[in-house]
């Protein structure tokens, strides 16, 4: 039987760059990790395109999706549904392929349940000032909704200790590279060479 590929999971408050970084990681030719395109019942942005940024849904088919199981996880994050469809990960995992998730926190405690041999990372803003300026500046959200996210943000980063790793965003080259080293190390870690070496080890015994 193949060997299961490796589901990562990047989260982390909404502005801190997680969408840039992932976009980053996946633009480099040595990337392996397949994206997990998500369902919202939020309105696209502009330049958004429907099976590409998102699955873009009505809420009565998001909620007949959960009602029909088709999510692996789900959450309402500021007047909007957002989760991941359990058929491409389930799928993509079981053809031995990197799974890489982009998900606010609610979200990704509740795969952490599902599948607790996932690889879990929390995207750190170097600020609180920082990130406001982000979400800010990126100009996508009006006054009202920039205020809940970062009110959001506030109750999200307490939880950073669920994760595996808490990376810093203070460059986004900086980032990508502790992200795809971290990813490298955990597959040294788990199957790929530590099996190796212990066999080399018991034959020198
Ligand atoms: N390291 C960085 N330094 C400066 N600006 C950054 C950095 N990373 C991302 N940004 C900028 O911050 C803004 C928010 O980034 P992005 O949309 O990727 O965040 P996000 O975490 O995906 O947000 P959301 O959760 O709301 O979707 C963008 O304008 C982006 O260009
Ligand atoms: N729990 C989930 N959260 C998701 C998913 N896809 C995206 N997100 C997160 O939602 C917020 C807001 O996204 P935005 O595109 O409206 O800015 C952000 O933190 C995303 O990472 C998902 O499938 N499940």
């Amino acid at each position: 039987m193949k060997e299961r590929g490796l589901l990562i999971v990047l989260s982390g408050p909404s502005g801190v760059g997680k969408g840039t970084v992932r976009k980053e990681i996946f633009s480099q030719d040595d990337t392996k990790f397949h994206y997990s395109i998500s369902v919202t019942t939020r309105k696209p942005r502009t330049g958004e395109v429907d099976g590409i940024d998102y699955f873009f849904k009505s809420r009565e088919e998001f909620e007949e999706m959960i009602e029909n199981e088709k999510l692996l996880e789900w959450a309402e994050f500021v007047g909007n549904y957002y989760g991941t469809p359990v058929d491409y990960v389930e799928k993509t995992l079981s053809e031995g392929k990197d799974v890489f998730l982009e998900i606010e926190v609610q979200g990704a405690l509740q795969v952490r349940k599902a599948f607790p041999e996932g690889l879990f990372i929390f995207l750190m803003p170097p600020s609180l000032d920082e990130l406001k300026n982000r979400i800010v500046t990126r100009g996508t959200e009006s006054a009202d909704i920039i205020e809940n996210r970062l009110l959001a943000a506030k109750e999200e980063i307490l939880l950073m200790d669920a994760y595996d790793y808490v990376v810093e965003n203070d460059q986004v080259n900086l980032a990508c590279d502790r992200i795809k080293a971290i990813v490298t190390a955990e597959h040294c870690r788990r199957e790929r060479v530590a099996p190796r070496y212990k066999k080399k080890i018991s034959e020198v015994e």
